[in-house]
């Protein structure tokens, strides 16, 4: 071997040692890349969180400061931190008895005689705005939403050429909007792959391809009806709300029933969270809003699944098109309190048949409500996610994981306190919402 072929042998060696190296410190600079997106939106999420529970804080100071009669039976059970939730939740499973006094009651009879004196214009019944006009508003206030990725992105790619690091930036808020580490990057991927078999890198092509990549991922072709709508649909049909503390179970039980009564469709609530009368009296409320009568038990901690029972046999004696069950928040972790939602079910199903389970996912929880999905799907079954506080978050890229991992899809997202802030979810909208 002459001294050439030793010295080209050694440039060559050199050379994949250095690609070998260069590989690392990039793989290493991406995961550092990640992490620090992570970060960011964890501290976002915790910024984010301290002053929802400040504004709940100051909420609460005005409203036991007004302390009218009507005020406390009105408190919103979200109004307790997530913590508090959970902690009475636990107190009340060891106080928890089988003997329920189910009470139900209307609109009319629910009245108490200091909360009918009291009775303020939000526990009225009132009539539920036209469907034309709560898409137009929703739709509206979704455009408005200060969305922090779509501007990231819609700078990103308003540069006249994409590089590598402006690829990585899009995959990175892609990441940021909760659209998930694999979604992301096989979106990235193939945007750049695309990119380099086209030869284009017009950034308003790419930005194209990426919102027709989104909405295929999202899926535009999904039945996403609720299932009382649906022809097949038992009478009355049943729906059960699931969810982790907070989520705004009951009060989508409370704008879903208003919606069924806008379509002239006789409803009934049963309020099988039990582990607080303030939750009870919240849906009751909810109920006197909408005017529609709510199954109830008078006493903390009763029997959720007495209560599920009752509601579905007064129910099914009243031949009422729509009952909508409302439970107890209920960590994932906690293994009794998921078995209790089985037990719900199966007594329900001892009277009517139950045609779909909602799991509400907070939209600003992020890849969290992934794992939440996964453990109530698996305890209960669900049939559709409701997406709520959708008007506090940019986010909600959640609702591609969901989809693809349990195969539910998203069927409405909440985007407001109000009785007419729920939506059927609509995939452009969302989409749109991402990338505005
Ligand atoms: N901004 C906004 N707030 C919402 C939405 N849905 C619910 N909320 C609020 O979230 C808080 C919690 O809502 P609840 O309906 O009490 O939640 P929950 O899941 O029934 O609560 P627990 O029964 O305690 O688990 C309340 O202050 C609601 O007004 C929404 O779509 N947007």
């Amino acid at each position: 071997m002459d001294t050439q072929q030793i010295i080209a042998i050694v440039v060559v060696a050199v050379i994949a040692i250095a690609l070998i190296v260069a590989g690392v410190l990039a793989d290493r600079s991406r995961k550092k890349r990640i992490d620090a997106a992570e970060q960011a939106r964890e501290d976002r999420e915790a910024a984010a969180k301290a002053a929802a529970d400040k504004a709940i804080a100051a909420k609460q100071a005005a409203g036991s400061e007004a302390g009218s009669a009507a005020g406390a039976a009105s408190t919103p059970s979200g109004q307790k931190s997530g913590a508090e939730s959970a902690e009475s939740t636990e107190q009340a499973e060891s106080t928890q008895s089988t003997a329920s006094s189910i009470e139900p009651t209307s609109s009319a009879q629910s009245a108490q005689p200091e909360s009918q004196t009291s009775q303020t214009a939000e526990s009225q019944p009132q009539t539920p705005e036209s469907a034309t006009s709560r898409m137009t508003r929703l739709k509206a206030r979704l455009a408005n939403s200060a969305n922090p990725f779509g501007k990231a992105l819609f700078n990103i790619l308003a540069k006249d050429h994409l590089s590598e690091a402006d690829w990585e930036d899009v995959e990175d808020t892609l990441l940021m909007a909760d659209v998930g580490a694999d979604a992301s990057e096989q979106l990235v991927d193939e945007l750049r792959n695309d990119a380099r078999i086209t030869g284009t890198h017009d950034p308003a092509q790419v930005r194209e391809a990426l919102r027709s990549k989104l909405l295929a991922m999202v899926g535009t072709d999904t039945d996403r009806r609720l299932n009382a709508d649906k022809p097949e649909a038992h009478k009355p049909s049943v729906i059960i709300m699931v969810g982790v503390n907070g989520t705004g179970k009951t009060t989508t039980a409370g704008k879903l029933a208003r919606l069924f009564v806008a379509d002239g469709k006789s409803v009934m609530l049963g309020a099988a969270d039990t582990f607080r009368a303030a939750a009870a009296d919240q849906l009751e409320t909810w109920g006197a809003k909408v005017n529609v009568p709510v199954v109830r038990s008078d006493k903390d901690g009763a029997d959720p699944a007495s209560v599920a029972f009752e509601a579905s046999q007064r129910a099914k004696n009243e031949n009422a098109d729509v009952l909508i069950i409302d439970t107890a928040g209920r960590l994932q972790n906690k293994a009794n309190l998921m078995d209790e939602l089985g037990k719900i079910r199966r007594v329900t199903e001892k009277n009517l048949p139950v045609d779909e389970v909602l799991l509400v996912l907070d939209a600003t929880t992020g890849q969290n409500g992934m794992e939440q999905a996964k453990v109530f799907a698996q305890a209960i079954g669900i049939t559709g996610v409701v997406l709520s506080k959708l008007d506090g978050s940019a986010k909600g890229g959640i609702v591609i994981s969901v989809q693809k991992e349990l195969g539910v899809p998203v069927k409405l997202v909440g985007l407001g306190e109000g009785p007419d802030d729920l939506a059927p979810f609509n995939p452009e909208d969302f989409v749109d919402g991402i990338l505005a």
